[in-house]
């Protein structure tokens, strides 16, 4: 027993040993030689190993964004491969409402493919970086690796792969909760850490339908159907060799329902949407990063086009002003560069980075894409940008007709007729209310008292009533203002054309001394010039 017991205790004390002189071997080769260790056994194993191991590593090579087999490695185990894990990882989604299950870290999950038998591993590993980083934990790699016999490698890789890839992306459509993006200030970005990125997002929750959205019935389904026929379109695009994306210009007044309608066509198409806040982006390139960074089957958003940038491609006038007083300063008029160049401009985004990345190269990556811009002023926007094929359809959100009333009422009230709908059908045609202000009138706020319909009816002819007064008044005194002006001008014109009568006559008796005096002088001139040749010669 003794015996038993010394054998053991020397074999862990040699264990023991072992490990302390490996470690100080280890800490004093040099790194050279144990990456060539580690390369050898890694080459012994495999030598006799019948196994391949594929790693799958959650960052491309350009190390940018995530790499797209990843997630859909991740969310092919998460779906396929979780009922035969016996470790899994519970997280409440950020933005879901529902539990996600997955791999955890260092677990193994057996899946079959046409026979054969394949590994998959989840893990982490720490890369080693030279770089002092401000971000804890931006060097832990995450990556999966799939294992399998030697003879499954034209199986694995020429059909399984593709496979999971394709079903993960599935996945991903079925279980995706919709979200709202918006542009981060490039200060934060930091591609290796979640939520850092380029674009920050939260839960797409506008309950705007197209049934809800209070406009002509005809121009409302002809939007219905461009979008339809756009979503269905793929291979349609593919043969006439055009990107797969459509851009829409939504223009109107304020309160017309233009980012309302925004929301129904995400709605309608299951889309993601990108609200692209221009102000934030410092160029063209920081533009196109996120565009890059942008997945299909999303609408991106510049809400008030002509309110973001200056994109005219002109220089504010101050900026004109410095730069040609600069120029006289040293007398030529070569290009220069901004002395401060902080200074030099609020924004570098230009028109033609904008248009580059509506219908550039780069606007072709990722595919199924609406772009839409809104704006109050369509006449400010420049030709070049809103030209056809780059916004292919303009859609006018214009003041409350009739029928986009009887929409708001059915919305509203869940009425479809009523007495006072006469009246309001001619008071829309004579006076300008936007959809916003009509709803306004239809859903009085109040808690203690229950909504009465022919309350709020008669509330909103009584709004439209005034509306066309001041309507009228306004109208009445810009003519009137108008025609003081004109008579005013008149009068001007008048005291003008009797000044310059008058001015006239004494120009002329003016204009005779003027030409006798010069007369007077060119005959001196002459004479002194033909006085001096003839002393020359
Ligand atoms: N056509 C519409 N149909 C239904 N509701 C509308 C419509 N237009 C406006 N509304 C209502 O008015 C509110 C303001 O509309 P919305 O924000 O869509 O206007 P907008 O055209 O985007 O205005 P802005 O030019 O100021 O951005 C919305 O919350 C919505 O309830
Ligand atoms: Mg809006």
């Amino acid at each position: 027993m003794m015996a038993g017991m010394d054998k053991w205790t020397g074999l862990g004390s040699a264990l023991a040993s072992f490990l302390f002189l490996w470690s100080m071997v280890q800490s004093h080769l040099p790194v050279a030689f144990r990456h060539r260790l580690s390369t050898w056994a890694t080459k012994l194993a495999s030598l006799f190993s019948p196994y391949l191991h594929v790693t799958i590593s959650e960052y491309g090579a350009e190390r940018f964004s995530r790499s797209d087999l990843f997630l859909a490695v991740e969310a092919y185990l998460s779906d396929a491969c979780t009922r035969r894990a016996r470790r899994l990882k519970a997280e409440l989604g950020k933005d879901s409402k529902n539990l996600q299950v997955s791999v955890d870290d260092n677990d193994e999950v057996t899946d079959t493919f046409r026979g054969a038998t394949i590994w998959w591993y989840a893990a982490r590993k720490l890369q080693r970086s030279q770089v002092i980083s401000f971000y804890p934990g931006q060097d832990e790699r995450r990556f999966y690796q799939v294992v399998f016999h030697r003879r499954h490698r034209d199986l694995v890789v020429g059909s399984y792969l593709p496979h999971v890839l394709e079903e993960g992306r599935a996945v991903t459509v079925r279980n995706r909760q919709r979200r709202l993006f918006t542009n981060n200030p490039s200060s934060g970005w930091n591609p290796y850490r979640s939520g850092k990125g380029v674009w920050s997002h939260v839960p797409f929750e506008h309950p705007a339908t197209f049934a809800t959205l209070a406009m002509d019935p005809a121009d409302k389904e002809a939007i219905v159907d461009d979008l339809e026929a756009f979503r269905d379109a793929k291979d349609y695009y593919a043969k006439v060799g055009k990107a797969w994306k459509r851009g829409y210009l939504l223009h109107g007044p304020p309160g017309t329902g233009k980012s309302t309608m925004i929301a129904a066509m995400a709605n309608l198409l299951d889309y993601d949407v990108y609200d692209l806040e221009l102000t934030a982006v410092k160029n063209n390139t920081e533009l196109r990063k996120l565009f890059i960074e942008t997945t299909g089957k999303s609408i991106i958003v510049i809400e008030d086009i002509d309110c973001s940038v200056d994109l005219t491609g002109k220089r504010s006038k101050a900026d004109k002003k410095n730069k040609s007083s600069s120029s006289e300063d040293d007398g030529n008029n070569n290009p220069k560069l901004p002395a401060d160049p902080d200074k030099d401009d609020g924004t570098k985004v230009t028109l033609s980075g904008l248009l580059n990345f509506i219908d550039g190269l780069w606007s072709a990556c990722g595919g199924e894409r609406i772009i839409i811009f809104t704006t109050n002023h369509k006449e400010k926007l420049d030709p070049a940008l809103v030209r056809r094929g780059r916004m292919d359809k303009h859609i006018e959100m214009s003041y409350c007709g009739f029928e986009a009333f009887k929409v708001l009422a059915g919305n509203y009230l869940d009425i479809t007729d009523h007495e006072l709908f006469g009246e309001i059908r001619q008071l829309l045609g004579e006076v300008n209310m936007t959809p916003a202000d009509v709803a306004e009138n239809l859903m009085p706020m109040s808690k203690k008292k229950k909504r009465d319909n022919n309350a709020c009816l008669e509330g909103l002819v009584e709004a439209l009533n005034k509306a066309k007064q001041e309507a009228k008044a306004k109208a009445d005194a810009e003519a009137k203002e108008a025609k003081e002006k004109a008579e005013a001008e008149a009068k001007a014109k008048e005291e003008e054309e009797a000044k310059k009568g008058q001015g006239g006559d004494q120009d002329q008796g003016k204009e005779d001394k003027t030409s006798e005096s010069t007369e007077g002088k060119m005959s001196n001139g002459e004479i002194k010039g033909s006085e001096q040749v003839t002393s020359d010669n």
